[in-house]
């Protein structure tokens, strides 16, 4: 078997375009074939090795048909897809198969063509081509254009519960709500959903078996293609419910589809290690579903085989695991080198956080007439942006755009992004921007808040920013006029924004240290750059140099420490 190359997880992408083929080994015939296939006009395949992930594929590789292609539960087979086989088994069950393809490599199709067979590769796979191009047209209408691209709208069904007696700030509706939204980015269509009122989520099913039978007749009902719950489920419950809603039908959860959608944003090199390394260490509990056809083909003679399987693939996720952490690191340390050279030049750092599509990037290009990505859907941003910016006082700072923070935000993402996030560190301020008028404005603070409680930053001082008041109801407009540690702004039309610069040029004085220097002659850049950065309070020609009393950033001050006065 040629495991090697198997592409375990290309990602769980939610919308990729038709064809796409799902193989769930990548044999030289499987690979033969995706070459031929994507030599063709209007084709295009791209392996994947679960059914876990997020796309439908347009049909399924086998290395070999399986045994059982009556079972119900074959998963290709009931979902109605075309099959593609390696003929090396074709004898046995080359004539029965209506909804197969054979295809054979040279030598073998040397032997198929002795033995007589139908199938060769020269007259089946233009045919399975053919097919494949067909229902991609069948389909076509299943694509509508998506903020740009063509995405196929998967039919999807959202399920949560709502847990008794625990008083979560984002209430069941609000949490579907945002579900709905995230499913959306993802390029599906949600086409309902449901809830139940649990103390716990069940350990079994996470909703009840009841609960779960009513669940399956609505998917069937709805025809509907992938469910989504509502928070993590454990590998256990993923795989119970896999079982009890049949082959059909793919169950994913929140965590998966953040994932998914940071996984088809990521753009830097960064950023996409990043999120395939969250993807794996989801998935390494979780690698069950792609071998048990395995277990179903043997026929029960060799038990235990989709289990030796599974420790196989485990055994090269975590190689592969170990080799993106080894890249990682290294793609880490030019970033760290770039950011000691930033911090040799000591502009301080002001770094906008916030709940996803609450305007931070909007916030920054107006500021700084940069182009960051802003658009009205959930996590538009991934990787950190920064520009400088004049203030109105002729002084300096650097403001960075980060990602965007979200309510139960998957445990592995927070680890990996960690690196990125911690750039927040280093900042002389933090401004929390808040959609104010998002209803649940008030909520999603507490989230970000939560967020930042993990990342240690505590120490930092802070700029809490109301944005989005041309939106607002006038009602917030007096809320907040009787509160005296926000800014109202709006990024979009830029009221407030004057305000926020002045607000942000008093916070960065308060963070500034007071020194008193004399800076000799022969060192005349400091006297510039304390001009540029600080705030002079008094300058003097002396004889041996130039006499300063001023506020600096600390990095500054750090710099001018062998320069103080000896008096003070
Ligand atoms: N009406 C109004 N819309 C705004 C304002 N600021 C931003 N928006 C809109 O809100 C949406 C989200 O803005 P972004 O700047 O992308 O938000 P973000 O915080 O960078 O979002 P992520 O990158 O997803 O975390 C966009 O459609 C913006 O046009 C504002 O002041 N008023
Ligand atoms: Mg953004």
């Amino acid at each position: 078997m040629a495991l090697e190359s198997i592409t375990l997880f290309s990602s769980a992408k939610a919308s990729v375009q038709a064809p796409s083929l799902c193989s769930f080994k990548s044999t030289p015939s499987a690979r033969r074939t995706a070459q031929y296939l994507n030599s063709q006009p209007l084709l295009h395949v791209t392996y994947q090795a679960s059914f876990c992930s997020a796309a439908r594929p347009s049909a399924v590789a086998y290395d070999s048909p399986p045994a059982s292609f009556e079972d119900e539960e074959e998963e290709g087979h009931a979902l109605g897809l075309p099959l593609l086989n390696s003929y090396d088994s074709y004898d046995e069950y080359g004539d029965d198969e209506e909804n197969g393809y054979f295809v054979g490599m040279d030598d073998e199709l040397a032997s198929l063509e002795q033995g007589g067979g139908k199938g060769t590769m020269d007259n089946e796979l233009p045919k399975f081509a053919a097919d494949l191009h067909k229902r991609s047209l069948d389909d076509s209408d299943r694509f509508k254009l998506q903020h740009g691209r063509d995405v196929f709208a998967e039919r999807a069904f959202l399920v949560g519960i709502e847990r008794k007696g625990i008083a979560s700030s984002f209430g069941i509706a609000d949490s579907l709500r945002e579900l709905a939204q995230l499913s959306d980015t993802a390029g599906l269509e949600v086409v309902g959903s449901t809830y139940q009122k649990l103390d716990h989520p069940n350990p079994r099913t996470y909703i009840g078996s009841g609960k779960v039978a009513e669940l399956r007749a609505e998917v069937r009902a709805l025809e509907v293609e992938t469910v989504i719950f509502d928070d993590e489920l454990s590998p256990g419950q993923l795989r119970n419910l896999e079982k009890a809603l049949g082959n059909e039908v793919r169950v994913c959860d929140r965590t998966a589809l953040i994932l998914d959608i940071f996984s088809q944003r990521a753009a830097t090199r960064e950023a996409t290690l990043q999120v395939e390394l969250a993807q794996m260490e989801y998935q390494l509990p979780r690698l069950t579903k792609m071998w048990s056809h395995l277990e179903r083909q043997a026929g029960g003679m060799v038990k235990g085989m989709g289990e030796k399987q599974i420790e196989v693939d485990k055994r090269i996720l975590r190689t592969r695991i170990a080799l993106l952490r080894k890249e990682l690191d290294s793609v880490r340390g030019h970033r760290q080198q770039y950011r000691d050279r930033r911090g040799s030049v000591p502009i301080p750092v002001v770094s906008l956080v916030g709940y996803t599509n609450a305007g931070k990037s909007t916030l920054l290009n107006r500021l700084s007439g940069a182009d960051v990505l802003a658009e009205d859907r959930l996590f538009a941003t991934l990787d950190p942006t920064t520009r400088r910016i004049d203030l109105p006082n002729g002084n300096e700072c650097l403001l960075t755009d980060t990602v965007g923070f979200i309510q139960k935000l998957p445990t592995q993402l927070v680890a990996s992004f960690r690196a990125t996030l911690e750039e927040i560190n280093d900042s002389s301020l933090l401004v929390h921007v808040v959609d104010i008028s998002h209803p649940l404005a008030k909520e999603q603070m507490v989230a970000v808040d939560n967020v930042l409680s993990e990342l240690n930053v505590g120490h930092i001082s802070r700029l809490n920013v109301w944005n989005k008041i041309d939106k607002a109801p006038s009602k917030k407009h007096e809320e907040f006029e009787n509160r005296g540690d926000v800014i109202c702004i709006s990024a979009a039309t830029g009221e407030g924004v004057d305000i926020f610069c002045k607000a942000i040029q008093e916070k960065l004085k308060d963070s500034m240290v007071w020194v008193d220097v004399l800076v000799p002659y022969a060192k005349g850049e400091y006297v510039n750059s304390v001009h540029r950065l600080g705030v002079v309070e008094s300058m003097e020609y002396v004889e041996d140099g130039i006499a300063l009393k001023a506020h600096v950033p600390l990095r500054l001050s750090r710099q001018l420490q062998p320069m103080r006065k000896t008096s003070d």
